[in-house]
């Protein structure tokens, strides 16, 4: 039977220390589409990102990936999650990380000169921006399904940021993203559709006039 891939996630409760940071939240990411999460510092964005993953147990959600009802995303093997902080270890070799997350697209990523110019050499010799830029890499083109991003342009250089971009629109051809950053042109070129959040609600976000609106980018004057 036919049925949609597609991760979908709705009542996402979470308080920390009595304080509401999401109430109610709702997001879905299809195959074929890069969903774009905006928010203000401190607004959710990454505790909403480690709640679908399941690295943060939320008080509340309602996860399904495919139709099927999940607990921790990550036990499902369908979701790969680029968190704020770099994750591969300092003493892995570029060759031996993409072996590890990307089996069937490994072909795309031995395109990059980069890449196959570094094979065997070891995260910790590369640059802060250049270890971001491999992470992010192997999480586009990972072995799953759908692909959570925070804040992967935040360490980059204009060009790798846009080198990025090329990719993450190759890559949805047979995936989908949740993507944020506080570059919000970039996420916004990059994605389909945008979804901020504010005063822990998810609006959905037609233009930059809507972004405005909700006290996310400032009024300008002219
Ligand atoms: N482990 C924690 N314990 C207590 N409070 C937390 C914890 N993690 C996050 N918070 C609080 O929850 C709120 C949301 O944090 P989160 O990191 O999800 O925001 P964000 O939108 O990703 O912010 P930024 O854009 O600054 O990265 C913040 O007020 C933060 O202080």
């Amino acid at each position: 039977m036919f049925y949609m891939q597609e991760l979908f996630i709705d009542s996402v409760t979470h308080k920390f220390n009595q304080q509401t940071i999401l109430n109610g939240v709702f997001i879905n990411c299809k195959i074929g589409e890069v969903v774009g999460l905006l928010g203000r510092n401190g607004s959710g964005k990454s505790t909403l990102l480690k709640i679908i993953f399941g690295s943060t147990a939320a008080d509340f959600k309602f996860l399904k990936i495919n139709e099927k009802i999940i607990d921790k995303g990550y036990r499902s093997g369908e979701i790969s999650y680029l968190p704020q902080d770099n994750f591969v270890p300092n003493n892995v070799k570029l060759m031996q990380a993409i072996d590890i997350f990307c089996n069937q697209h490994k072909e795309e990523l031995l395109k990059i000169r980069f890449v196959t110019d570094h094979l065997q050499r070891k995260f910790r010799t590369f640059s802060g921006g250049e270890s971001r830029f491999l992470e992010c890499l192997l999480m586009i083109y990972s072995d799953t399904k759908f692909v959570l991003l925070d804040e992967p342009f935040s360490q980059l250089a204009p060009l790798l940021i846009e080198e990025l971009k090329l990719h993450i629109n190759f890559a949805k051809q047979f995936k989908s993203f949740i993507i944020t950053d506080h570059y919000h042109r970039s996420i916004i070129d990059v994605s389909d559709r945008i979804v901020l959040l504010h005063n822990g609600c998810n609006y959905k976000i037609e233009s930059v006039d809507d972004l405005i609106l909700h006290g996310y980018l400032p009024h300008t004057k002219n």
